[in-house]
């Protein structure tokens, strides 16, 4: 992999119209035509409770892709398929040109893959710098010697990962807390700090499992702000879940809704919030209120 960074260039007021790429990153895939992820006919079963049932999605590069539905429809099942974390009992994964019945969770810092989790999972004593630069530790290359003895490749390798660091803070807009203890900042805050570690390796695929939790609406507009960013930036291909339908309507690009364990649409937000099974099923309210 070879990114490069130039944190200086990062510049949050500039926007980037979808299919360019922010030149402080360079992802490894901009094409946006491509579907970046495939789950093909993927089903899961805990005993007898059926979590997802021969689940298709697909996702193009660069796209924002919300996953909804109701309180056990199956989306962190999905999600955690996709991340490796459970074994489907059919079908299967494809994360660019790579197809799995099962997802290498040790190898998904190299599939360019990284989520977060729907619960904080911040160490307490580390300060935001730090924090980030623990989403880096799987592409440190050099051997501990080398590390130790600060050996040119291993300077060389620091460096890269700091300015790495340095860009995500940046463009996270994080540099006012970078020596603050994360586990002591705002709610809203500490989610971005999260973020900024899952961006920090710049993956290509990136699994939000409801990154909007728990937030006021003012957090909830910069956390969507954020996210959109991130993909104008970086060109990654964004999954998450997300119950606010409000927020899903005005961030993503596509949407797939499960009801248990069911794929019962997928499309543009616009089709989505006209189709009745949706509101059957999911919102449970009228159009005017999936409208609102
Ligand atoms: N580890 C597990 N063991 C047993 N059953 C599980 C497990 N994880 C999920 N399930 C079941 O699988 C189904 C799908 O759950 P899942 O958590 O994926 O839904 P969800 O849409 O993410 O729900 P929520 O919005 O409440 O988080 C549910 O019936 C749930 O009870």
């Amino acid at each position: 992999m070879n990114f490069v960074l130039r944190p200086h260039l990062v510049d949050r007021s500039r926007s980037f119209p979808v299919g360019s790429v922010h030149p402080g990153f360079q992802p490894r895939i901009a094409a946006r035509d491509v579907p970046l992820l495939a789950v093909e006919a993927v089903s899961l079963w805990f005993g007898g409770t059926v979590a997802l049932d021969a689940v298709d999605l697909s996702v193009r590069a660069g796209e924002i892709h919300a996953v909804i539905g109701p309180n056990g429809a199956g989306k962190s099942s999905l999600i955690n398929v996709i991340s490796g974390l459970y074994r489907p009992d059919s079908g299967s994964i494809r994360i660019g040109e790579d197809r799995f019945a099962r997802v290498p969770t040790r190898r998904l810092a190299r599939l360019g893959v990284a989520r977060t989790f729907q619960n904080l999972a911040l160490f307490r004593g580390l300060t935001v710098f730090e924090t980030v630069t623990t989403g880096l530790v799987d592409r440190i290359s050099a051997g501990l010697g080398a590390q130790i003895l600060g050996l040119p490749q291993a300077r060389c390798e620091a460096r890269a990962l700091r300015e790495r660091a340095e860009a995500v803070i940046a463009l996270l807009d994080l540099d006012e807390y970078r020596n603050r203890l994360a586990g002591t900042l705002p709610y809203g805050v500490q989610k971005r700090v999260e973020l900024a570690r899952a961006l920090a390796p710049m993956p290509r695929l990136l699994l939000l499992d409801e990154p909007m939790a728990g937030m006021t609406a003012t957090e909830k507009q910069r956390m969507s702000d954020d996210i959109r960013a991130v993909r104008d930036a970086t060109g990654a291909t964004i999954v998450l879940i997300e119950h606010d339908v409000g927020v899903v309507m005005s961030l993503s690009d596509s949407v797939t809704v499960l009801d248990h364990g069911q794929r019962i649409a997928f499309g543009a937000p616009r089709e989505i919030q006209a189709n009745p099974a949706v509101i059957a099923a999911y919102l449970g309210a009228t159009a005017d209120e999936v409208a609102a």
